[in-house]
Protein backbone atom coordinates (compact mmCIF):
# COMPACT_ATOMS: atom_id res chain seq x y z
CA UNK A 1 0.00 0.00 0.00
CA UNK A 2 1.20 3.44 -0.85
CA UNK A 3 1.54 5.68 1.77
CA UNK A 4 0.68 9.49 1.09
CA UNK A 5 2.68 11.35 4.30
CA UNK A 6 1.57 14.54 6.09
CA UNK A 7 -2.24 15.60 6.08
CA UNK A 8 -3.74 16.03 3.33
CA UNK A 9 -7.60 17.48 3.56
CA UNK A 10 -9.36 16.44 0.22
CA UNK A 11 -12.60 18.72 -0.66
CA UNK A 12 -13.40 18.03 2.91
CA UNK A 13 -16.33 20.08 3.78
CA UNK A 14 -19.17 20.45 6.93
CA UNK A 15 -22.74 21.06 7.53
CA UNK A 16 -24.47 20.99 10.72
CA UNK A 17 -27.96 20.30 9.95
CA UNK A 18 -29.35 23.13 7.42
CA UNK A 19 -26.08 25.62 8.29
CA UNK A 20 -23.47 25.11 5.59
CA UNK A 21 -20.43 25.42 8.09
CA UNK A 22 -17.69 24.75 5.53
CA UNK A 23 -17.40 24.47 1.88
CA UNK A 24 -15.81 21.70 0.20
CA UNK A 25 -11.59 22.88 1.36
CA UNK A 26 -8.51 21.63 -0.43
CA UNK A 27 -4.98 21.80 1.95
CA UNK A 28 -1.95 19.55 2.38
CA UNK A 29 0.17 19.97 5.43
CA UNK A 30 3.62 18.35 5.11
CA UNK A 31 5.21 16.41 8.02
CA UNK A 32 7.45 19.11 9.81
CA UNK A 33 5.33 21.98 8.43
CA UNK A 34 3.97 24.92 10.16
CA UNK A 35 0.16 25.87 8.99
CA UNK A 36 -2.06 28.62 10.69
CA UNK A 37 -5.67 29.15 10.05
CA UNK A 38 -6.63 32.49 10.64
CA UNK A 39 -9.82 34.49 9.45
CA UNK A 40 -13.18 36.08 11.36
CA UNK A 41 -15.46 34.78 13.68
CA UNK A 42 -17.65 31.67 12.57
CA UNK A 43 -15.55 30.83 8.84
CA UNK A 44 -15.07 27.09 10.50
CA UNK A 45 -11.40 27.48 11.65
CA UNK A 46 -12.20 24.90 14.37
CA UNK A 47 -14.21 22.76 12.70
CA UNK A 48 -11.82 21.98 10.25
CA UNK A 49 -8.96 21.53 12.77
CA UNK A 50 -11.65 19.15 14.54
CA UNK A 51 -12.01 17.10 11.38
CA UNK A 52 -8.18 16.69 11.13
CA UNK A 53 -8.38 15.44 14.78
CA UNK A 54 -11.15 12.99 14.00
CA UNK A 55 -13.04 14.56 16.79
CA UNK A 56 -15.89 15.71 13.63
CA UNK A 57 -17.01 13.48 10.49
CA UNK A 58 -16.57 15.47 7.53
CA UNK A 59 -20.04 15.66 5.85
CA UNK A 60 -18.19 15.26 2.02
CA UNK A 61 -14.66 14.88 0.72
CA UNK A 62 -11.80 12.77 3.14
CA UNK A 63 -9.45 13.89 4.74
CA UNK A 64 -5.75 11.27 5.82
CA UNK A 65 -3.09 11.79 7.61
CA UNK A 66 0.18 9.73 6.79
CA UNK A 67 -2.51 8.01 4.63
CA UNK A 68 -4.78 6.60 7.27
CA UNK A 69 -8.15 8.18 8.60
CA UNK A 70 -7.57 10.88 11.40
CA UNK A 71 -9.02 8.50 13.77
CA UNK A 72 -6.61 5.90 13.31
CA UNK A 73 -4.14 8.46 13.51
CA UNK A 74 -5.17 9.95 17.04
CA UNK A 75 -5.04 6.35 18.24
CA UNK A 76 -1.71 5.72 16.86
CA UNK A 77 -0.90 8.79 18.89
CA UNK A 78 0.09 10.41 16.00
CA UNK A 79 -1.94 13.34 16.75
CA UNK A 80 -1.96 15.64 19.63
CA UNK A 81 -5.01 18.11 20.38
CA UNK A 82 -4.09 21.30 22.18
CA UNK A 83 -7.55 23.09 23.23
CA UNK A 84 -7.86 26.84 24.46
CA UNK A 85 -8.06 26.01 27.89
CA UNK A 86 -5.28 23.67 29.11
CA UNK A 87 -7.56 21.56 31.22
CA UNK A 88 -5.45 20.34 33.80
CA UNK A 89 -6.38 18.06 36.38
CA UNK A 90 -6.28 19.98 39.40
CA UNK A 91 -5.46 17.24 41.77
CA UNK A 92 -2.15 16.03 39.77
CA UNK A 93 1.06 17.91 40.08
CA UNK A 94 2.82 20.14 37.62
CA UNK A 95 4.63 16.75 37.05
CA UNK A 96 2.12 14.41 36.95
CA UNK A 97 -0.14 16.76 34.33
CA UNK A 98 2.92 17.00 32.16
CA UNK A 99 2.99 12.89 32.30
CA UNK A 100 -0.98 12.31 31.91
CA UNK A 101 -1.24 11.54 27.96
CA UNK A 102 1.76 9.17 28.51
CA UNK A 103 -0.31 7.54 31.60
CA UNK A 104 -3.49 7.18 29.03
CA UNK A 105 -1.50 5.96 26.70
CA UNK A 106 0.88 3.06 28.20
CA UNK A 107 1.56 1.39 24.31
CA UNK A 108 4.91 3.47 23.57
CA UNK A 109 5.07 5.80 20.53
CA UNK A 110 7.46 4.07 18.16
CA UNK A 111 9.10 7.44 18.16
CA UNK A 112 11.09 8.08 21.32
CA UNK A 113 9.43 11.21 22.45
CA UNK A 114 10.70 13.72 25.01
CA UNK A 115 10.93 13.41 28.62
CA UNK A 116 8.42 15.62 30.13
CA UNK A 117 11.12 16.79 33.07
CA UNK A 118 13.49 18.09 30.37
CA UNK A 119 10.56 19.61 28.81
CA UNK A 120 9.19 21.09 32.15
CA UNK A 121 12.58 22.75 32.52
CA UNK A 122 13.10 24.38 29.10
CA UNK A 123 10.00 25.85 29.68
CA UNK A 124 11.11 27.45 32.65
CA UNK A 125 8.96 25.44 34.99
CA UNK A 126 11.29 22.85 36.38
CA UNK A 127 10.99 24.35 40.25
CA UNK A 128 7.12 23.72 40.08
CA UNK A 129 6.96 19.96 39.47
CA UNK A 130 5.49 19.32 42.63
CA UNK A 131 2.96 22.20 42.47
CA UNK A 132 -0.54 21.93 41.68
CA UNK A 133 -2.57 23.74 38.92
CA UNK A 134 -4.27 26.50 41.20
CA UNK A 135 -0.85 27.46 42.22
CA UNK A 136 0.21 28.34 38.58
CA UNK A 137 0.03 31.63 36.72
CA UNK A 138 -2.91 30.97 33.50
CA UNK A 139 1.29 31.12 31.01
CA UNK A 140 2.79 28.96 33.18
CA UNK A 141 -0.75 26.32 32.87
CA UNK A 142 -0.54 26.99 29.38
CA UNK A 143 3.27 25.85 29.40
CA UNK A 144 2.04 22.49 31.14
CA UNK A 145 -0.36 22.09 28.46
CA UNK A 146 2.39 22.53 25.73
CA UNK A 147 4.62 20.18 27.93
CA UNK A 148 2.20 17.47 27.93
CA UNK A 149 1.13 17.31 24.26
CA UNK A 150 5.00 17.93 22.84
CA UNK A 151 5.68 15.07 25.56
CA UNK A 152 3.24 12.18 23.53
CA UNK A 153 6.13 12.47 20.67
CA UNK A 154 3.12 13.20 18.22
CA UNK A 155 3.91 14.45 14.99
CA UNK A 156 1.17 16.35 14.56
CA UNK A 157 -0.27 19.06 17.16
CA UNK A 158 -3.28 20.30 16.77
CA UNK A 159 -3.53 23.92 18.82
CA UNK A 160 -7.00 25.53 18.85
CA UNK A 161 -6.23 29.09 19.99
CA UNK A 162 -4.10 27.88 22.67
CA UNK A 163 -3.18 31.39 23.88
CA UNK A 164 -6.16 32.70 23.40
CA UNK A 165 -6.80 33.37 26.98
CA UNK A 166 -3.30 34.89 27.80
CA UNK A 167 -2.06 38.76 28.06
CA UNK A 168 -0.22 40.48 25.32
CA UNK A 169 2.96 39.79 26.44
CA UNK A 170 2.84 36.42 27.86
CA UNK A 171 1.15 35.70 24.25
CA UNK A 172 4.54 36.77 22.83
CA UNK A 173 6.42 34.31 25.22
CA UNK A 174 4.08 31.60 24.28
CA UNK A 175 4.98 31.90 20.91
CA UNK A 176 8.55 32.41 21.02
CA UNK A 177 8.45 29.18 22.81
CA UNK A 178 6.17 27.11 21.15
CA UNK A 179 8.61 27.96 17.77
CA UNK A 180 11.45 26.78 20.27
CA UNK A 181 9.57 23.39 20.97
CA UNK A 182 9.27 22.72 17.66
CA UNK A 183 12.26 22.76 16.52
CA UNK A 184 14.09 19.93 17.85
CA UNK A 185 10.65 17.59 17.84
CA UNK A 186 9.95 18.32 14.03
CA UNK A 187 6.57 18.28 14.98
CA UNK A 188 4.04 19.58 12.06
CA UNK A 189 1.99 22.16 13.78
CA UNK A 190 -2.02 23.06 12.34
CA UNK A 191 -2.53 26.54 14.98
CA UNK A 192 -5.92 28.31 14.79
CA UNK A 193 -5.27 32.15 15.86
CA UNK A 194 -6.88 35.28 15.61
CA UNK A 195 -3.52 36.54 15.99
CA UNK A 196 -1.88 38.16 12.78
CA UNK A 197 1.76 38.20 15.15
CA UNK A 198 1.40 34.74 16.22
CA UNK A 199 0.38 33.33 12.57
CA UNK A 200 3.62 35.36 11.36
CA UNK A 201 5.84 34.48 13.69
CA UNK A 202 4.57 30.74 13.78
CA UNK A 203 3.83 29.85 10.71
CA UNK A 204 5.73 28.40 7.38
CA UNK A 205 2.28 28.96 5.47
CA UNK A 206 -0.69 30.90 6.44
CA UNK A 207 -4.34 29.76 5.61
CA UNK A 208 -7.04 32.67 5.32
CA UNK A 209 -10.14 31.51 5.82
CA UNK A 210 -13.95 33.77 5.04
CA UNK A 211 -17.21 32.84 6.13
CA UNK A 212 -20.79 31.71 4.78
CA UNK A 213 -19.95 29.26 3.92
CA UNK A 214 -16.13 28.63 5.35
CA UNK A 215 -14.00 28.23 2.78
CA UNK A 216 -9.63 29.00 2.54
CA UNK A 217 -9.44 32.20 0.33
CA UNK A 218 -5.89 32.37 0.26
CA UNK A 219 -2.85 30.65 1.36
CA UNK A 220 0.18 32.53 1.98
CA UNK A 221 4.06 31.61 1.94
CA UNK A 222 5.78 33.16 4.66
CA UNK A 223 8.72 32.53 3.90
CA UNK A 224 11.33 33.48 6.96
CA UNK A 225 13.91 30.66 7.52
CA UNK A 226 13.12 28.86 10.95
CA UNK A 227 14.35 28.41 13.68
CA UNK A 228 12.60 31.70 14.37
CA UNK A 229 13.97 33.79 16.84
CA UNK A 230 11.88 37.02 19.49
CA UNK A 231 14.27 39.69 17.48
CA UNK A 232 12.60 38.47 14.39
CA UNK A 233 9.72 40.51 15.87
CA UNK A 234 11.66 44.10 15.48
CA UNK A 235 12.72 43.01 11.49
CA UNK A 236 11.24 44.68 8.60
CA UNK A 237 10.12 41.69 7.23
CA UNK A 238 8.24 40.70 9.70
CA UNK A 239 6.01 44.25 9.51
CA UNK A 240 5.63 43.89 6.00
CA UNK A 241 4.23 40.43 6.01
CA UNK A 242 1.92 40.93 8.89
CA UNK A 243 0.81 43.96 6.55
CA UNK A 244 0.14 41.73 3.58
CA UNK A 245 -1.58 39.53 5.39
CA UNK A 246 -4.03 42.00 7.12
CA UNK A 247 -5.19 42.68 3.81
CA UNK A 248 -5.80 39.80 2.54
CA UNK A 249 -7.52 39.33 5.24
CA UNK A 250 -9.82 42.20 5.09
CA UNK A 251 -10.39 41.54 1.40
CA UNK A 252 -11.25 37.91 2.31
CA UNK A 253 -13.80 39.09 5.08
CA UNK A 254 -15.22 41.62 1.93
CA UNK A 255 -14.00 44.76 3.81
CA UNK A 256 -11.20 46.01 1.61
N1 LIG B 1 -21.51 21.44 16.84
C1 LIG B 1 -22.05 22.42 16.10
N2 LIG B 1 -23.37 22.45 15.85
C2 LIG B 1 -23.92 23.41 15.09
N3 LIG B 1 -23.22 24.42 14.51
C3 LIG B 1 -21.91 24.46 14.74
C4 LIG B 1 -21.25 23.48 15.55
N4 LIG B 1 -19.93 23.76 15.57
C5 LIG B 1 -19.78 24.89 14.84
N5 LIG B 1 -20.95 25.30 14.34
C6 LIG B 1 -21.15 26.46 13.47
O1 LIG B 1 -20.24 26.34 12.37
C7 LIG B 1 -19.69 27.60 12.03
C8 LIG B 1 -18.18 27.55 12.16
O2 LIG B 1 -17.86 27.45 13.55
P1 LIG B 1 -16.35 27.33 14.05
O3 LIG B 1 -16.40 27.22 15.53
O4 LIG B 1 -15.66 26.27 13.31
O5 LIG B 1 -15.77 28.76 13.63
P2 LIG B 1 -14.42 29.45 14.05
O6 LIG B 1 -13.85 30.06 12.81
O7 LIG B 1 -13.56 28.51 14.79
O8 LIG B 1 -14.94 30.62 15.02
P3 LIG B 1 -14.23 31.36 16.26
O9 LIG B 1 -13.09 32.14 15.66
O10 LIG B 1 -15.31 32.25 16.79
O11 LIG B 1 -13.80 30.31 17.24
C9 LIG B 1 -20.34 28.63 12.96
O12 LIG B 1 -21.43 29.21 12.29
C10 LIG B 1 -20.82 27.78 14.13
O13 LIG B 1 -21.96 28.33 14.74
Amino acid sequence: MTTVPGIRVDSASKRFGDLEALAPVELSIDAGEIVTLIGPSGCGKTTLLRMIAGLERPTGGSITIDGSTPDAARKAKRIGFIPQSPALLPWRTVEANARLLLDLNSSANPAAPPDPIDLLERVGLGEFRQAYPHELSGGMQQRVGLVRAFALGARYLLMDEPFAALDEITRADMRHLLAELCEPTGAAVVFVTHSLAEAVFLSDRVAVMRPRPGSIVDTIDVGLPRPRRPELEDDPRFFALESSLRTTLMSGAGRE
